[in-house]
């Protein structure tokens, strides 16, 4: 038996719980969202699509869960240049969330941005096991990567990301087999940090990249896959680095992180790897 909750269903929120429910990956989903008239309207559209499934919309559900995703606060606007700017806004969502999820200790995907100094807060102020506070947006990354590489023909398999969900992304070109030339990785570093614009821009947010790729996460920790999957989590130590949550590649199953696997890094990567973390451990001393 799972139950996941999904707090805050606004764009991102409710596509996982749409996701979700046609997929029937939970026995019970339990969505939650400050605006009443929008949580109510959420509720109905999943019930009209017939599908029998065990739908609740209370708070104190929340810690009954399973599986909590975090999709509660403020998306960027065309005017708001990084994720990082949204710390202020979002910092007190994610306070709330901790108040509300008191004594929980099951798993926490973390989609709000930024992303990684949320995941860091929330592991911090609600004492969960740093292996249940998985940071989503590596997925995605990822996803995007994977994408301006076969734009210019390469092969893909190997390509990988690290780093932060935001403008010190990491993308890792040396397990590729084919040699990604400096000029090339700086021309795509700065396609991956804009890639999310046009879409805002365009609709108003980025919903079904996430939304897949949160529910392919959901996926690996309900069915226990052990899967090798770019996350951000709190480092103690590894990547000589700690003090913030950062992506890095885990392997994820039922109870959440199993691995940080240490990978190698050429020299182009590590100096961006380590410029990432100052950047994250600055933004993270600030929660
Ligand atoms: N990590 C990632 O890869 C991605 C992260 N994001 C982030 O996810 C967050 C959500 O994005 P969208 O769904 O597009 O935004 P949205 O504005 O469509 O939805 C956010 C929802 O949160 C609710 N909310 C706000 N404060 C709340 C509270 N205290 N309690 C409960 N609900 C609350 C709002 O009522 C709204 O329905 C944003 O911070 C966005 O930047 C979005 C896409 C990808
Ligand atoms: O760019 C944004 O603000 C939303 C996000 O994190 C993404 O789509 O990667």
């Amino acid at each position: 038996m799972t139950s996941l909750s999904i707090m805050g269903v606004g764009k991102v929120g409710a596509e996982v719980a749409y996701l979700s429910t046609v997929t029937q990956i939970a026995d019970t989903i339990n969505i939650y969202d400050s605006v009443p008239s929008l949580l109510t309207a959420q509720k109905l559209d999943l019930l009209h699509t017939g599908i029998d499934i065990n739908l609740n919309t209370d708070p104190e559900m929340l810690t009954e869960s399973d599986i909590i995703v975090f999709s509660a606060g403020m998306p960027r606007t065309p005017d708001i240049k990084t994720r990082a700017d949204l710390l202020e806004s979002n910092l007190p969502v994610a306070r709330e969330f901790c108040r509300m999820i008191k004594n929980y200790d099951g798993i926490v995907i973390t989609i709000t941005n930024p992303m990684d100094a949320n995941n860091y807060f929330i592991q911090k102020e609600s004492g969960i096991k740093r292996e249940k506070c998985i940071g989503f947006g590596g997925q995605l990354d990822l996803a995007r990567l994977k994408y301006f590489l076969s734009k210019r023909g390469y092969d893909t398999k190997g390509a990988w990301v690290m780093g932060e969900h935001g403008e010190h992304q990491v993308p890792v070109f040396s397990g590729m087999k084919e040699e990604v030339p400096e000029n090339i990785r700086n021309e795509i570093l700065l396609e991956m940090r804009g890639a999310s614009m046009p879409v805002i821009k365009g609709k108003g947010g980025t919903v079904f990249g996430p939304a897949y790729n949160v529910f392919s996460l959901i996926k690996a920790i309900i069915n226990d896959e052990n899967k090798l999957l770019p996350c951000s989590c709190v480092l103690r130590g590894e990547y000589n680095t700690e003090g913030c949550s950062i992506c890095v590649p885990v392997r994820v199953g039922r109870n959440g992180i199993s691995e940080i696997i240490e990978c190698h890094l050429d020299s182009w990567e590590e100096e961006k790897f380590s410029c990432a973390a100052s950047h994250l451990k600055d933004l993270c001393r600030r929660v």
